[in-house]
């Protein structure tokens, strides 16, 4: 038997008053004809009351409870992309080129307007990779990933750094290892500061982190691909925002070990491939991301059924509805859940594919908060043991389904192995 674990992420929303979400709204023929086969349920990421990040998130609702795993999601979007921090003289935060105005550190776009192309960021990474800090004792390393997203790496080359340190990113905050979405944040570029003041690694680490910083932006705003983009009428990369600081990585047991079953994952953004990376799946590169929809869906299909010729899950990950959710886009938000139904999903269906599928999110990303909230996200299993509930895929019929609610995202895989396998 194979398992098609499927997650959209950010796509589950906050019902209006009509009950209606993203999901009810979208025309989704082949998500619902798999839905009204199968079990629907609920669950809760983090548990109740909790906005999770992807991060911590994705690491729940593959079984392993954040609050014994998780260190940080730096150190998982460094391991995306192939770079293992150093425990104990460096760490790692996710980092995003952003828009500030230089003079007041007002915060004018967290993103640059989605408008940084990944080659841009790649230019200006070189203009602020190798820095060196703190007299010589300390250097920093940054790695542009996708679009405006980035690694910063913070290390010393001798003594001690902690991953324990606040957020310059106003739209996030640290609340002990995990960060919390912070509904309409504040604008001010925050300094960075010791969660533990009298842990010298964590002041050192705060210290260097900010000089980082104010290097950046005086580096940044006379760089030559920012007056071009100015020129243009664009907003300038000329900030670096970081968050999520981390010191080392979650000390697991693999996944295939785990559960007795072989992981693979297909994952477009550099901290899911961390994740799986760290989990010890077999990971099928995706290359496409700035090219029309239905090629870059159609190559994630491609690469999953490579994948499940492998493997006994594959854990396969798409970004589409999050970021029209972050922009408050209801209408991109419907259509990115549409381009996935229409380029991914009718694949399986045409293709006759006969294994077991579970469809779900990492998290809500409600377009109306323009953030990640703590609400219940809908789950749906298919599978031939399981009874068919014949409801659509959406929250309000998630709620009524007969999988129920899972309290943790920890909780779903070791049921659903059971229902499967
Ligand atoms: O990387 C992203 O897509 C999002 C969510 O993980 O982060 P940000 O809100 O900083 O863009």
């Amino acid at each position: 038997m194979k398992l098609l674990f499927l997650v959209l992420d950010g796509a589950a929303d906050r019902p209006n008053e009509r009950g209606e979400t993203p999901l009810s709204m979208a025309k989704k023929p082949n998500l619902d004809s798999l839905a009204v086969q199968g079990a629907l349920g609920l669950h809760y990421p983090l548990g109740v009351g909790k906005a999770p990040e992807s991060d911590a998130a994705v690491l729940s609702i593959l079984g392993y409870d954040p609050d014994k795993y998780y260190t940080g999601r730096g150190p998982l979007e460094a391991l995306g992309v192939g770079y293992r921090v150093k425990e104990g003289y460096e760490v790692a935060f996710r980092a995003n080129f952003a828009t500030i105005n230089p003079e007041s550190r007002i915060i004018l776009d967290r993103r640059v307007g989605r408008s940084l192309e990944s080659w841009e960021a790649q230019e200006l990474a070189k203009a602020v990779d190798g820095i060196e800090l703190g007299g010589g004792l300390g250097y920093a390393r940054v790695m542009a990933t996708i679009g405006h997203r980035a690694v910063v790496i913070i290390g010393v080359k001798s003594g001690r750094l902690s991953g324990d340190v606040t957020n310059n990113d106003p739209a996030y905050v640290r609340v002990g290892k995990v960060s919390v979405a912070v509904p309409n944040p504040d604008n001010k570029l925050a300094q960075i500061r010791p969660l533990n003041p009298q842990d010298e690694a964590s002041s050192l680490t705060a210290r260097l982190a900010n000089e980082f910083v104010d290097k950046v932006i005086s580096i940044l705003k006379d760089h030559p691909l920012n007056k071009e983009r100015a020129r243009k009428g664009l907003l300038q990369a000329n900030v670096i925002l970081m968050r999520d600081a981390g010191d080392s990585l979650p000390k697991v047991t693999p996944i295939n070990q785990l559960y007795g079953l072989k992981f693979g994952a297909v994952a477009e953004m550099p901290v899911e491939r961390g994740i799986a990376r760290a989990l010890g799946m077999d990971i099928e590169e995706v290359k496409l991301y700035n090219a029309p929809k239905d090629e870059v869906l159609s190559e994630r299909f491609e690469a999953t059924m490579r994948l499940l010729e492998r493997v006994d899950v594959a854990y396969v990950h798409l970004k589409g509805p999050d970021e029209p959710g972050h922009d408050g886009d209801l209408k991109g938000k419907v259509k990115a859940i549409e381009d996935i139904d229409e380029y991914y999903v009718a694949r399986l269906i045409k293709g006759n594919w006969d294994g077991s599928i579970l469809v779900t999110s990492d998290h809500a990303t409600p377009w109306s908060l323009k953030a990640h909230s703590d609400d219940p996200v809908p789950i749906m299993l298919k599978s031939s043991r399981v009874k068919a509930d014949g409801l659509t895929f959406n929250e309000v019929n998630a709620s009524k389904g007969s999988l129920g609610r899972f309290e943790y995202g920890w909780l779903i895989m070791s049921r659903v192995k059971g229902l499967v396998f």
